[in-house]
């Protein structure tokens, strides 16, 4: 049997002078070789993507992005910066969470794919959390070397009865963070798999489904070296050969 093909959201970018797909490498790295499956990019369409296309996928991973999902999907007025959006990622993204719900198929969001599986399960999200009481300022830091923008930033407990302690028998870790939004109201039928230490959500499941995990760090970064994100990438490659293995029986 093949390996588990699964689709990977594209984000809009204007590369070179062309409006372009988009994809960084880190995710197509991290689901090949920590997750041990194929990756096929899914455009970012506003309209979303026709039906039938997840139906032949293994799975679905939501990628992270500078961009933030509109309010308006959750009911709320547009933020009053000069905030950055991307119409098509936001159709794309909440039209196949949709979709993958329905035909339980292994879903993964990291970092903004948490925010979208939150919106898209009718939960709601904060702009600027270090403007807000009490929350830590969760951005990677001010300066320019990328690399350290993905070293360990704050702690996280989990939830004793969700899955991620499952995989990890650990109640703490450290995690990377780089985003400026969160969950503010969690979704229907979610549950909290983590938290930081002001409190916010930082993974998300839906228990009802064979695999559906958000989380708010970057797992994908160095997955080899940090047990916790190495753990998610062998869990979503396992459960995608499952789901492979109920289709194609
Ligand atoms: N824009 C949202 C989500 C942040 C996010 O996904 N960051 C990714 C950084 C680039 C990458 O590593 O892919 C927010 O600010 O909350």
């Amino acid at each position: 049997m093949h390996q588990p093909l699964i689709g990977v959201t594209a984000c809009q970018r204007h590369i070179e002078g062309h409006d372009s797909h988009m994809v960084v490498n880190k995710y197509v790295n991290a689901l090949r070789q920590a997750a041990g499956v194929e990756v096929v990019l899914l455009p970012a369409l506003e309209q979303g993507l026709a039906p039938g296309i997840l139906e032949r996928l293994d799975g679905l991973c939501l990628t992270g992005s500078y961009s933030n999902v509109e309010p308006r999907h959750f009911g709320q007025a547009p933020w009053p910066d000069d905030c950055r959006y991307d119409v098509d990622r936001d159709g794309s993204a909440l039209s196949l969470i949709r979709q993958a719900r329905q035909l339980k198929l292994p879903m993964l969001g990291i970092c903004r794919g948490l925010q979208e599986m939150n919106v898209a399960y009718g939960g709601s999200l904060h702009h600027r959390l270090q403007e807000q009481a009490g929350m830590l300022d969760h951005r990677e830091p001010a300066h320019e070397w990328k690399d350290s923008h993905y070293d360990p930033a704050h702690g996280i407990n989990l939830n004793p009865d969700g899955l991620l302690y499952r995989l990890t028998q650990q109640a703490e870790f450290m995690v990377n963070s780089l985003h400026q939004q969160g969950i503010n109201r969690l979704g229907e039928g979610l549950i909290a798999e983590a938290l930081a230490p002001d409190g916010l959500i930082e993974a998300i499941s839906d228990p009802s489904l064979p695999f559906a995990l958000g989380v708010q760090w970057h797992p994908e970064w160095q997955p080899d070296q940090h047990p916790l994100y190495q753990a998610i990438f062998t869990a979503f490659g396992a459960a995608c050969a499952r789901h492979q293995s109920t289709i194609c029986a």
